[in-house]
């Protein structure tokens, strides 16, 4: 999978240098680029934002410099088909596990990460003349720029990809994965500050210890998101 990002903070992303995201980079696994916005600009002060036409508070991201950096990362061969645009906003539609799994089998991922009150709409609106786009949001809550939620995303949709998690069942047995939140786990000492592992864990019957773990399932996700359960 080929990950391009686009921000005025570039620096932000060198948490994909590391862990699971860097392991899967040096093993050709995810091909990660990171693009500077300020690298399409041609002013002097390198500048980005402008004021809203309208009026309002804040500054909104020119378009030139994004349809620069788009061209750039698009290529002559993107297409709809081939090249999914994430736009991370607050008015997206919510990222979920099942959209992680969407993401995850497109062979491109290309990220806008905004800032101030957002980028031009016609950035993307040009966009979609050219590729798929789609608007996510991370969450009901406001952040101060997408590079949060790309980072986020990133995670999520790049641990799908064949190959980055070293054991693939741990994926099936995580919260969401079943729609079900996940159970709780335990590992030595068998008793520590004098609570003790269940039992059932204890015992060696598979049976019995996934009964348990789906019971633990059901209940957790009825006390903590029944919602999952409607
Ligand atoms: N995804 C997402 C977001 C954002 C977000 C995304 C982009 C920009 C650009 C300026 N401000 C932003 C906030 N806030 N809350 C979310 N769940």
């Amino acid at each position: 999978m080929r990950i391009d990002i686009v921000s005025i903070f570039p620096e932000f992303f060198g948490v994909l240098d590391i862990s699971l995201m860097g392991k899967a980079r040096r093993q050709g696994l995810l091909d990660v680029a990171v693009h500077d916005l300020r690298d399409f600009t041609h002013d002097r002060h390198r500048t980005v934002d402008d004021t809203p036409y309208g009026g309002g508070a804040g500054m909104v991201m020119r378009p030139e410099p994004w349809g620069e950096a788009l061209d750039h990362v698009f290529g002559d061969a993107a297409t709809p088909e081939n090249t999914t645009m994430i736009v991370p906003s607050p008015a997206g539609t919510p990222f979920t596990q099942a959209v992680a799994r969407e993401l995850a089998l497109e062979p491109h991922l290309v990220f806008t990460c905004g800032r101030y009150e957002g980028i031009d709409q016609r950035v993307v609106d040009h966009a979609a003349s050219r590729v798929t786009v789609r608007e996510i949001s991370l969450g009901d809550y406001v952040l101060n720029g997408g590079e949060v939620a790309v980072t986020a995303m990133i995670e999520a949709i790049g641990r799908l990809v064949p190959g980055v998690v070293g054991n693939p069942a741990s994926l099936s047995e995580e919260s969401h994965e079943d729609g079900l939140l996940e159970y709780p786990s335990y590992t030595k000492p068998a008793t520590w500050r004098g609570l003790d592992v269940p039992p059932v864990l204890l015992g060696g019957n598979h049976g019995a210890i996934s009964a348990w773990r789906h019971e633990q399932q059901i209940e957790r996700t009825r006390r903590v998101r029944p919602d999952l359960l409607d």
